[in-house]
C-alpha cells in the first residue's frame, strides 16, 4: 500500500528565521530540540517545546478572546499567514464554529473590507497591467506544485456586487474548505484575484483601497486577458484544476463555455450551486415520500446562477421520466420584472430557454405587464420557491403565505448570501407556515425553536460539492469536470441525507461530516470521469487508497536539512 507522503520526512533547505516566516513550514514552538539545532532555530523561539495540540488551544484561548466575527476572522488569517499546519489543526478542531468565520458569511465582511483589515501576502494578484508578463507573475507564485486554483474577479461576492480586489477574500475562504474540507493540502492551492479595475465608486474613492484604481476593463479586452491567464496557468501548472468563482453574470456563463472543453475547470456559482441545490431537492422530495419530477419550482432570481440550477433541476426531471418541454413547464423563472415569459425584451440566451410559454399561462390572472412573484404563487401553485436573488426580504410573509395556501410542506430555500443578502430569515418562514416547511439557506444558521419544536436548518452551499470534486478530480488526475460529474456528487450528497434516509434529523449531514462525504464523493466523482475516459484507470480499492492518500492531515512533518 502507498504510503501517505506525510509520513515521509520533508526535506528543506530552509532555515532561521526564512523557515519561520514561511506558513507551509513553520511548525513555531513545535520545533524539536533536534530541528532547532539542524535548522539554525537556537534561541529564535521560547525554549518549550510544543505539540500542535498544545499551540492550539493556546491559540484558542486568543481567538475566543475576540468578540466580533470580523475580529475572529482577522486572527485565523493571521495564524494561516504564520503557521499552515495549526490553522487546519485549529480549524478541524472547531470546525463547526469556525466555518462560518472563514467563510459564509464573515468572509463576505472580509472581502468589503480587505484593504481596511490586510496584514499579509496571500495568493496571487493578476492586474490587469501586467498582462504581457503573466509567466513572471505566475512564477513568482512559490509553489511548484499547484493543483487547484480559485480565481475570482471579484465582480459578484457572493450577493454583494463589485468588491474589486476585496475578492481575494473569497477565493482564500474556499481553498481553506478545500483543505479542511476537501483534504487538498495547503502546498497545492493557489487563490487567485484577477484585478481587471472595479467600477465600484466606494472602493475607487477610498484611500486605503489596495486595488488598481481604474473602471473594470470589459469586452474583448476583459476576455482576451482572461484568456492569457488560463493560457499561463496552462503552461505553469498544466493539471491544475481551475475553480471559477464570483464572476458577475454576464462573464460567468461565457467564460464557462469558452473553458469547460479545453481544461480541467467549473464554475462555483453557476455548477456548485446548482450541484447542491439539486441534492438537497432530491433529499428534501424524498423525505416526503416524493419525486422531484413531480414538482413545481419557481425561481426568484435569474442570474446564471439561478438558471443554471433551473437547468439542473429540469434534467433531474427529464432523468426521472419527463420530456424535456414537460420538465420546463414545471420551472418558473422570477426576475426583476416579473415571470419571465415569452416576448419579454432583453433576455440572455440562457434565459430565453426558460420561459413560459404564453399558452400555458393563458388562464392566469394578474394586472402589470407580467406576472408578479406572488401572482405566481397563487397562479403556478408550485412546491419549491428558491431565492438566488441576492436581493434581501423578497420572500414576503405574502409571498410565503401565498404558497403555503396551496401547498401542505413546501420546500423553501433562499440561498443568497451573506446573511445581510437573504430573501427571508428562516425563524420568519417557520412563523409564517406555522412550521409546516422544509427549509435550506446558503448560509449558516442555528436549529430554531418554534413552538418547542426544534428546526434544523440545512445549509444548501456549494461547499457540500467542491471540496469533494477537488479532491475526486485530484486522486485520478481527471482532465475534464463533466455534467454527469456534478450529477453524482448531488446524487451522493442526496444519498447521505439524514432526514431522507431516517425520517429525522436534518435534510443535509452537518457541515461536520463534510470531510467523510468529501471522500465519498470523490468516489463516484473520480470513478465517472474514468468512465467517461477523462481519467487514470484505476480499480476500487486503488482509488480509495490514492484517495486516503490525498487526504492532508494537519499534523506536523519531521524534517532533514539539505544544502539550498
Ligand atoms: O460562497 C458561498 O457561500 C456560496 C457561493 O459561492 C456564493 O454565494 O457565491
Ligand atoms: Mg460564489
Amino acid at each position: 500500500m502507498r504510503q501517505s507522503e506525510q509520513n515521509t520526512p520533508l526535506y528543506t533547505h530552509y532555515a532561521g528565521p526564512a523557515l519561520l516566516e514561511t506558513p507551509l513550514l513553520n511548525k513555531g514552538s513545535a520545533f524539536s530540540r533536534e530541528e532547532r539545532a539542524a535548522f539554525n532555530l537556537t534561541g529564535l523561539l521560547p525554549p518549550r517545546y510544543e505539540t500542535i495540540e498544545e499551540q492550539a488551544a493556546r491559540a484558542y484561548m486568543q481567538y475566543s478572546s475576540f468578540e466580533e466575527p470580523i475580529n475572529k476572522h482577522i486572527y485565523l488569517r493571521v495564524v494561516q499567514d504564520n503557521n499552515e499546519t495549526l490553522f487546519h489543526r485549529l480549524l478541524q478542531n472547531h470546525l463547526e464554529e469556525m466555518l462560518p468565520i472563514i467563510y459564509t458569511p464573515t468572509v463576505g465582511d472580509a472581502c468589503e473590507r480587505f484593504s481596511d483589515i490586510y496584514r499579509s501576502a496571500r495568493g496571487l494578484f493578476i492586474s490587469y497591467s501586467d498582462r504581457d508578463q503573466l509567466d513572471d507573475v505566475l512564477r513568482s507564485a512559490t509553489k511548484k506544485k499547484v493543483k487547484v486554483i480559485v480565481v475570482t474577479d471579484g465582480e459578484r461576492v457572493l450577493g454583494l456586487g463589485d468588491q474589486g480586489i476585496g475578492g481575494m477574500g473569497i477565493s482564500i475562504g474556499k481553498l481553506s474548505l478545500y483543505t479542511a474540507c476537501g483534504g487538498i493540502s495547503p502546498a497545492y492551492t493557489l487563490p487567485v484575484c484577477l484585478d481587471v479595475g472595479t467600477n465600484n465608486e466606494k472602493l475607487l474613492n477610498d484611500p486605503y483601497y489596495m486595488g488598481n484604481r481604474h473602471r473594470r476593463i470589459s469586452g474583448d479586452d476583459y476576455y482576451e486577458f482572461v484568456d492569457q491567464f488560463i493560457k499561463a496557468v496552462k503552461r505553469r501548472w498544466p493539471e491544475a484544476m481551475v475553480q471559477f468563482e464570483d464572476f458577475a453574470q454576464p462573464n460567468a456563463m461565457p467564460l464557462l463555455k469558452r473553458y469547460r472543453d479545453q481544461i480541467c475547470c467549473f464554475n462555483d456559482d453557476i455548477q456548485g450551486t446548482a450541484a447542491v441545490t439539486v441534492g438537497t431537492l432530491l433529499a428534501a422530495c424524498r423525505s416526503k415520500g416524493e419525486k422531484l419530477s413531480n414538482q413545481k419550482v419557481v425561481f426568484v432570481g435569474a442570474g446564471s446562477a439561478g438558471c443554471g440550477i433551473a437547468e439542473q433541476v429540469i434534467s433531474q426531471m427529464v432523468s426521472e421520466g419527463l420530456t424535456d418541454a414537460q420538465a420546463r413547464s414545471q420551472v418558473f423563472m422570477v426576475d426583476r420584472f416579473g415571470l419571465l415569459t415569452e416576448g419579454m425584451a432583453d433576455l440572455r440566451d440562457f434565459q430565453q430557454v426558460l420561459v413560459q410559454h404564453k399558452n400555458s399561462i393563458a388562464d392566469w390572472s394578474f394586472s402589470g405587464d407580467y406576472a408578479s412573484l406572488r401572482d405566481v404563487m397563487n397562479c403556478a401553485k408550485p412546491d419549491i420557491l428558491i431565492g438566488v436573488s441576492g436581493v434581501a426580504g423578497l420572500f414576503t410573509e405574502a409571498v410565503i403565505k401565498a404558497m403555503k395556501k396551496n401547498c401542505k410542506l413546501p420546500i423553501i430555500m433562499p440561498l443568497s448570501n451573506p446573511i445581510k443578502q437573504i430573501e427571508a430569515r428562516p425563524e420568519k418562514i417557520i412563523e409564517w407556515t406555522d412550521g409546516q416547511v422544509i427549509i435550506a439557506t446558503g448560509s449558516p444558521f442555528k436549529p430554531i425553536e418554534y413552538k418547542g419544536k426544534t428546526y434544523p436548518v440545512a445549509q444548501c452551499n456549494n461547499s457540500y460539492i467542491f471540496p469533494g470534486i477537488g479532491l475526486g478530480v485530484l486522486a485520478v488526475k481527471a482532465q475534464r469536470i463533466s455534467d454527469d460529474m456534478l450529477r453524482v456528487a448531488s446524487e451522493t450528497l442526496a444519498a447521505a441525507s439524514p432526514l431522507a434516509n431516517t425520517g429525522e434529523g436534518g435534510i443535509l449531514p452537518p457541515l461536520t461530516q463534510l470531510a467523510e462525504l468529501s471522500k465519498k464523493i470523490a468516489f463516484e466523482v473520480a470513478k465517472v470521469a474514468m468512465r467517461q475516459g477523462y481519467a487514470l484507470e484505476l480499480d476500487d480499492a486503488a482509488l480509495l487508497r490514492k484517495i486516503d492518500a490525498n487526504f492532508w492531515k494537519p499534523e506536523y512533518r519531521h524534517y532533514k536539512r539539505v544544502s539550498g
